[in-house]
């Protein structure tokens, strides 16, 4: 039911006026392009792609902000409200805020010197927030391999897909308390490479000590495959997937094959854009992406 030309009618200038405020938001910060992409995954995973991650909490009810995976570390909240403004301004109540989450999602991985893929549009926002859904549908940086591919399964995605998508990885930062473990305990690691790491995160204390994932952070290209390879990642559940496992061959694929990654990636983003969304007259195109109409 999504289409690529949802908004051709109804809001034609939405593309350029989102690419606009993802490209200055990320000259100001180049952090940002990272944050933005990933934004789409944790709105995804919860719910379908239906903008409840961007929900504020409330008195009475939790938002997913808080939730853990996402508390301290989700950001990028008041780019979206700035493109928001914008579409508002242009077509008063027609680009949902859960679209918003994937066009900017595109244009920041474009932004970074990525390949384009053409999103598909025409999904609704959801009126409520789900606290819990997204501390059990996120996987966590602790997962193996196979509940990975399970946690990737549960939402329609395949290993293909898990694989692909965790190149997202080639950009942004992770916090000390997400590879702590891995730095200290995992033996499918470079010594040397955990050795350095360990000066930024110590056993105890620097929680939020930031460390980026590949050498290139705010350029999208295929580097964490190469990392994988070389044990050279800050994530454990990313060498999960090149650790002697049924997905070596497809990290290995990757690494030799820029193109292919850029392609798969795409459909990967397509794919996870799928992921229940609200059409038709369900759901509302909230006005502030921040509240429920
Ligand atoms: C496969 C399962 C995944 C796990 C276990 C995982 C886990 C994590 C963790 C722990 C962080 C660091 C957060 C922090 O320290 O505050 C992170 C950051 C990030 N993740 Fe993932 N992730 C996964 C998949 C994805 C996917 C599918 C995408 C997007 C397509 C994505 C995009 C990102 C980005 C861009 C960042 C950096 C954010 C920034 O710098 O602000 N991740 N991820």
């Amino acid at each position: 039911q999504l289409t690529p030309d949802f908004y051709n009618k109804t809001c034609p200038g939405a593309f350029a006026a989102i690419d606009k405020v993802v490209r200055a938001a990320i000259a100001n910060d180049p952090s940002m392009g990272a944050s933005l992409l990933r934004l789409q995954f944790h709105d995804c995973f919860v719910n379908g792609c239906d903008g409840s991650v961007l929900l504020d909490d409330t008195p009475t009810t939790k938002g997913e902000k808080t939730a853990a995976p996402n508390n301290n570390s989700l950001r990028g909240f008041d780019v979206i409200d700035r493109i928001k403004a914008e579409v508002e301004s242009l077509c008063p109540g027609v680009v949902s805020c859960a679209d918003i989450v994937i066009i900017t999602a595109r244009d920041s991985v474009v932004a970074f010197g990525g390949t384009p893929w053409t999103v598909l549009l025409g999904r609704r926002d959801s009126p409520i927030a789900n606290f819990s859904g997204a501390n059990t549908d996120i996987p966590a940086p602790t997962l193996n391999l196979s509940n990975l591919i399970t946690s990737f399964a549960n939402k329609g995605l395949n290993a293909i897909d898990l694989v692909a998508l965790s190149g997202a990885h080639t950009v942004g930062q992770a916090r000390c308390i997400n590879f702590r473990n891995r730095i200290y305990n995992d033996t499918n690691i470079d010594p040397e490479y955990a050795k350095a790491l360990r000066g930024i995160c110590p056993i105890t204390g620097g929680d939020d000590n930031l460390y980026s994932f590949t050498e290139s952070a705010t350029h999208f290209d295929n580097d964490i495959y190469h990392d994988m390879i070389k044990k050279k990642v800050l994530l454990h559940s990313d060498q999960e997937l090149y650790n002697g496992g049924p997905l070596d061959r497809q990290v290995e694929a990757y690494s030799k094959n820029p193109e292919a990654f850029a392609a798969d990636f795409g459909n990967a983003m397509i794919n996870m854009g799928n992921i229940s969304p609200l059409t038709g007259t369900s759901g509302q195109i909230r006005l502030n992406c921040r509240k429920v109409n």
